[in-house]
């Protein structure tokens, strides 16, 4: 989790650098639209490499997913610790019951 943390600062603060040296700061300039479609680019490519690439492709891209998202988030105002507040509002709570309870 410390990564991620780290991550979320460094992201903050490059998003400000000159483009031409941060891709970060590439993305920030290049808009909201363009960060969401790399994020959807990368959770292809993850998928794609579970279903046919190695393990280490795996984790490359998982890693560019959860990069991306960072990325994404930063730039509409949401803090990770929002989303680990989120899952962690959810822990416990069964999936399958979750569902069931919408239809209700
Ligand atoms: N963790 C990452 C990270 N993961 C992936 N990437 C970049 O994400 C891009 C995704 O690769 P792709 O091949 O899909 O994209 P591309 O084809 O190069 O790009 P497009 O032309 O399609 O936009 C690559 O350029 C990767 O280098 C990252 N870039 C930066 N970081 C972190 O962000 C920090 C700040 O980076 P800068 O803003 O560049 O200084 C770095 O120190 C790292 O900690």
């Amino acid at each position: 989790m410390e990564t991620l943390t780290r991550l979320e600062a460094t992201i903050a603060e490059r998003r400000k650098a000159d483009p031409k040296s941060s891709y970060v700061a590439q993305l920030s300039h290049r808009g909201t639209p363009v960060m969401a479609r790399k994020l959807g680019e990368e959770a292809v490519e993850a998928c794609v490499a579970a279903l046919s690439g190695s393990r280490e492709e795996l984790v490359g891209e998982a890693a560019d997913v959860v990069f991306h998202l960072m990325v994404l988030l930063a730039d509409k105002g949401v803090s990770f610790e929002e989303v680990m507040a989120e899952l962690d509002r959810r822990e416990g709570v069964s999936g399958l019951d979750e569902k069931a309870s919408r239809s209700t």
